[in-house]
């Protein structure tokens, strides 16, 4: 599947110039707020018809100014899931699921209602209203509504934006099995460095309008930023993941841990096979908000599990990063100040990581 866009579009003071394709799997718009993601997500849903320009889907022509065509966004087949759930309050998560399922046509339907309950790990919530479920779960019936509607191509505009990090943690792994397990190619908007690089196939970065770089997700982020090696042994962790990619260009492993994804500097043995990797507690920096702008490519999402102070004053921090274990080592001082304690969610920060051998 081919989706090929290439438009120019103004709202007011702000004008969009943009083309780029994708080719199945999951596309991540990325960029700064106000960079144009959202507009040019409503331009591909059919929400904005724009001025100037194409917007295509294989051989499907679903926008074309010069021939005065647009499809209107009822007619084109594609599943929307926003920041908020927007579930109907008065129908059981069953009702929802299956409000999306009518809007399938009969001889088109993908997925099956129980693989996509499945999938998204909601079988415990079929009877129950959407008023009582966590914000996760809400989301998660929402992408299950919206897949059961047999779309052609999944438009995903921040679906985490509104969740904490326990939520987000909660439904990243869903989305990975949505794009590991279903063909519905997905285009998903975020702001957000470590959900991109865990998810999406291939980057579209747009900035002030303009899509600034587009390419495959490793090689995006690596030229935003290059990961420091590091040979000292020192205290810190030993992670076992597999290798799921290798950039030679480079020099890049991705490591796939138990949730989260690290980027690795090196090229390991090969893709499938098990590594470990090192991670000295004093190069993994902890901070309360999601730091934005950081050379560092690996950010961890996860929870303080437990704090200890050392003889010379130095507090160990141990975060649970999905399922891994990631070590911290900070002055008092810095643990007093974010006011650390077991339980508060955390980003950490890791400035060096190494494949052992
Ligand atoms: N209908 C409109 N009229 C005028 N300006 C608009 C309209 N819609 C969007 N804009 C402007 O276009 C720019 C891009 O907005 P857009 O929502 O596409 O950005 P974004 O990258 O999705 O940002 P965010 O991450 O904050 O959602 C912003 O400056 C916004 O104010």
């Amino acid at each position: 599947m081919t989706l090929t866009v290439d438009i120019r579009h103004r709202l007011g003071a702000f004008s969009l110039n943009a083309a780029f394709t994708t080719d199945g799997g999951v596309t991540a718009l990325f960029g700064r707020s106000g960079s144009g993601k959202t507009s040019m997500i409503r331009i591909i849903a059919g929400l904005i018809r724009p001025d100037h320009g194409r917007v295509s889907l294989d051989d499907d022509v679903l926008a074309d100014s010069d021939k005065h065509l647009f499809v209107p966004r009822h007619r084109r087949r594609f599943g929307y899931v926003f920041q908020e759930a927007r579930l109907f309050p008065h129908l059981s998560v069953r009702q929802n699921l299956n409000y999306g399922r009518w809007f399938a046509p009969k001889n088109e339907r993908g997925e099956s209602f129980g693989g996509v309950v499945d999938l998204l790990g909601i079988e415990a919530l079929l009877d129950r209203r959407p008023g009582k479920l966590s914000g996760g779960e809400k989301q998660r019936v929402a992408i299950g509504r919206a897949l059961l509607s047999s779309p052609r191509l999944l438009l995903m505009d921040e679906p985490l934006a509104a969740l904490d990090e326990a939520r987000k943690a909660e439904i990243l792994p869903y989305l990975e099995r949505l794009r590991d397990e279903t063909k519905v190619p997905i285009i998903y908007v975020s702001h957000s460095i470590a959900e991109v690089a865990r998810l999406a196939n291939r980057v579209v970065v747009m900035r002030d309008g303009k899509v600034e770089a587009m390419g495959p997700a490793v090689e995006i982020f690596s030229q935003l930023s290059g990961p420091q090696t590091s040979d000292r042994r020192e205290a810190g962790v030993l992670l076992e993941g597999r290798v799921e990619h290798i950039d030679h260009q480079h020099r890049l492993t991705i490591v796939a841990l138990k949730a989260a994804k690290l980027f690795v500097p090196g090229e390991a043995a090969g893709i499938g096979k098990t590594v470990r990797v090192h991670i000295p507690a004093r190069d993994v920096m902890l901070a309360t908000g999601r730091p934005e702008g950081l050379s560092a490519l690996n950010i961890l999402d996860g929870y303080v599990l437990g704090m200890g102070v050392d003889d010379d004053g130095t507090v160990e921090v141990k975060v649970d990063c999905g399922g891994d274990i990631v070590l911290a080592r900070i002055t008092q001082f810095s643990a007093e100040r974010m006011d650390l304690r077991v339980g508060l969610p955390i980003h950490a920060v890791i400035k060096t990581v190494a494949l052992e051998s």
